[in-house]
């Protein structure tokens, strides 16, 4: 009974317009929520696995098809599904980093990317963010360098952030990795924002790794998530197993050591799927996302005491924003203190923005239509006029 309810929750907050920074691009298309029902069942995609014994060489539902559309799509070479990011990430790290290994990772990185490189017993150096919030390549060179100065080795692995998590910038992702291959350092490219949301090529980037959120930003269910990679790495971070059992003599075929054979499975992977077509159609429409972003940004921005903390102008569709000036100040006195905020939006359908939250806060444009945009821009200039907030 009490899922049941929760579930008619779940329908209510689905008619409203969503504004949470970490949900927006992961919501499913029509054609996955069919799909999940159809195959959602434990091993029903695993009951059509045949010779090789292998997730991704599956015809019926067709994820060998699949796997090789993705990776052309990304620019690379070769592509896996994996259980979130952060799988790949894991992955990848394991590859290549040992104890005592020292890895490079962006300032403003995702915490998931410190532990993999800890589950490995490696060692993290940070590039640092420039005043305006960004890793760049200069400033990668200098980490590089005093990396090989304390270890006396070039970091094992690089990990950046196309656009992060914490203001939505984006970064010099193909001058940070020239800078690392002059060092042979590979690249692990984090497109948890950008894969499934804009054109992601890795070739172009001349990165060696590129890794995706399914949930985050491919319309598809948790936990899932993609990992690609050159011919060249490919070969490395898609090891097959060599093991024998000393006992029994028994071998393991081509399941791949780095994600413990098989990796997305079941509903994860033909939700997935199931929405393809329409991510790979949705990211040649980044400019549209753009423009609405820009229209609820420019509005809050119009709001006195209000400042955009993020790059401007914007490049994505992530933002973060200071209100201590202004939605904070009408906090302070009002009843409802710091909720009014997210009260007075939930009353006009606008849901996502943590209740509470009026200094500093995030919140995503992505998939909403002009009219929605306009109407969100909209309700955030009467609610600061209705509060005597002074707009220009
Ligand atoms: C920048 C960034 N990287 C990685 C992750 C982890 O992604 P996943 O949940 O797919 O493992 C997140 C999740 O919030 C993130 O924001």
């Amino acid at each position: 009974m009490r899922c049941a309810a929760n579930i008619d929750a779940r329908m209510v907050e689905e008619t409203a317009i969503n504004l949470d920074p970490i949900q927006v691009a992961g919501r499913l298309t029509p054609e996955a929520m069919k799909a999940v029902i159809a195959w959602g069942d434990g091993y029903s995609v695993c009951d059509n696995c045949r010779k090789p014994f292998r997730l991704d060489y599956i015809q019926n539902p067709p994820l060998k098809e699949f796997h090789v559309e993705l990776a052309e799509w990304l620019g690379m070479a070769q592509a896996r599904t994996v259980p979130g990011a952060r799988r790949a990430f894991q992955q990848v790290a394991g590859t290549y980093v040992e104890k005592g290994d020292p890895v490079l990772i962006g300032a403003l990185a995702h915490y998931t990317s410190y532990l993999s490189v800890e589950i490995c017993r490696g060692i993290v150096r940070e590039i640092p963010k420039t005043a305006d919030n960004h890793i760049t390549p200069d400033d990668t060179a200098n980490r590089i360098e005093d990396v090989i100065r304390e270890f006396g080795t070039v970091p094992k692995l690089l990990y950046i952030d196309h656009v992060d998590y914490q203001f939505g910038n984006m970064h010099d992702v193909r001058g940070v990795t020239k800078v690392a291959h002059q060092y042979d350092v590979p690249v692990l490219y984090n497109g948890v924002y950008t894969v499934g949301v804009m054109q992601v090529n890795g070739k172009d980037l001349g990165v060696d790794f590129v890794v995706g959120s399914g949930h985050k930003s491919m319309a598809a269910p948790a936990p899932s998530g993609v990992l690609a990679a050159t011919e060249e790495r490919a070969e490395e971070v898609f090891r097959t197993t060599q093991m024998t059992g000393d006992l029994t003599g028994r071998k393991f075929g081509i399941k791949e050591v780095g994600i413990i054979g098989c990796s997305l499975m079941g509903a994860p992977i033909v939700g997935m799927l199931a929405s393809f077509p329409k991510v790979k159609a949705r990211v040649e429409q980044f400019d549209s996302e753009m423009a609405n972003s820009k229209i609820i940004v420019d509005a809050l921005k119009s709001i006195e005491g209000t400042k955009i903390l993020s790059e401007y102008p914007r490049k994505h569709t992530l933002t973060r924003v200071d209100t201590s000036g202004s939605f904070d100040v009408v906090a302070q006195t009002h009843k409802k203190r710091g909720f009014f905020l997210s009260s007075a939006l939930g009353k006009k359908g606008i849901t996502g923005i943590i209740p509470g939250a009026t200094k500093v806060w995030k919140f995503n444009t992505y998939g909403m239509t002009k009219k929605q945009a306009e109407y969100v821009a909209k309700t955030y200039l009467d609610i600061a006029e209705e509060n005597g907030l002074r707009v220009a």
